[in-house]
């Protein structure tokens, strides 16, 4: 008989079901209810009813857990610093959207070697995840694998649906069934259609191919997420951050009948891959604020122990601890100014409206 499938197919490996995993590492009752928490207060200021800004910040991606848990001891701090005007998320991305091809994120490869040890990755970030969220810092990612969600959406405050994948149908789907509100990056070429799209398909209720928490292959029929909302990161034709851009966004979702409250994204196509630049970018959104801007709910910040980024050595034990092996991020002690003042722009607007 000629052989017509898996012609391209090397090997399948079983992996861990989501209902083990969760047994293996379960979420305690103080990590459901920061979830939960976070996740009504992200909404709050969605819709408006609470006057402070949502920040997502952290590195762009993590590929050593330890440091990683060591910026959280720091951020949280600043999250405890700040509350009064702004809600703290830390980034933790553990899958990476490549242009072309590259590291693809800690689930992906956690050893950094091409073993695709994807069971341990999968360990490893819903640990992270966990202790994170026993420090008291709520957690924000990017869903990128349809699938990685029954891992660990229960402790994830906030996703992003990346530049590359906001025309997927296949994660408008995803989208529609997740929990927590989600953030729609522009497209890479600066468009914001795919992401209004995007928006409103998620909104809706779906049936699409999935697995249950047993790993079955199972059919999934989803109710829609109405917390959606669009990040602005640049694109091919520039940054997009500027009052002018937001404003012109804000009236494009209005004349699509969603909701016109963005953020904007200090990094990527808003930095031109330049982390020094985020600091421009956060310092042009803190005069929108100060300005009394209507339509932003908060920005995102790439942010790390050390500044800048590395490419994955061959030895790794040549690697900079704490530093990003994807885009470059400013450090945290930048980082604290930024969020100073956020916080201060957010206090002086909030005594102007009195
Ligand atoms: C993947 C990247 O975002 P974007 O989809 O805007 O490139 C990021 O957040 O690191
Ligand atoms: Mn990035």
């Amino acid at each position: 008989m000629q052989k017509t499938q898996d012609l391209h197919v090397v090997e399948t490996r079983p992996l861990v079901a989501p209902d083990l995993l969760h047994h293996q590492l379960p979420i305690s009752e103080a990590a459901a209810a920061l979830v939960a928490q976070t996740r009504d207060r992200i909404r709050n200021i969605l819709y408006n009813e609470d006057r402070r800004l949502l920040v997502i910040v952290g590195p762009c991606s993590v590929h050593d857990v330890n440091a990683a848990y060591e910026y959280g001891k720091r951020l949280v701090k600043l999250r405890q610093a700040f509350s009064d005007q702004l809600e703290i998320v830390m980034r933790v991305y553990f899958e990476k959207p490549r242009t072309s091809i590259g590291w693809k994120g800690l689930i992906n490869d956690p050893h950094l070697d091409g073993s695709y040890d994807i069971n341990a990755g999968l360990g490893l970030a819903r640990k992270l995840l966990l202790d994170l969220a026993d420090l008291g810092l709520p957690a924000a990612t990017e869903l990128l694998d349809p699938i990685t969600p029954q891992y660990i959406a229960d402790v994830i405050s906030w996703t992003a649906i990346g530049a590359r994948t906001t025309e997927s149908q296949t994660h408008r789907e995803m989208a529609s069934g997740l929990s927590m509100p989600i953030g729609f990056k522009n497209s890479t070429d600066g468009s914001l259609q795919a992401a209004s799209n995007a928006m409103l398909a998620a909104s809706r209720p779906h049936h699409f191919l999935g697995i249950n928490k047993s790993g079955l292959a199972s059919i999934v029929a989803t109710t829609g997420n109405p917390d959606g909302h669009l990040v602005l990161r640049g694109g091919k034709q520039g940054p997009n951050y500027s009052v002018q851009h937001v404003e012109a966004a804000a009236q494009t979702l209005v004349k699509q009948g969603l909701n016109p409250r963005l953020m904007v994204d200090c990094s990527h196509a808003n930095a031109n891959k330049d982390h020094g630049r985020q600091v421009t970018v956060l310092n042009d959104v803190v005069q929108q604020v100060m300005n009394g801007s209507k339509h932003l709910i908060g920005v995102m910040i790439e942010s790390h122990l050390v500044a800048g980024n590395q490419p994955i050595p061959r030895d790794l034990q040549r690697l900079i601890y704490g530093q990003s092996i994807t885009d470059a991020c400013v450090d945290i002690d930048t980082t604290a100014e930024m969020l100073q003042s956020l916080a201060a722009a957010v206090g002086q607007s909030a005594e102007a409206v009195g």
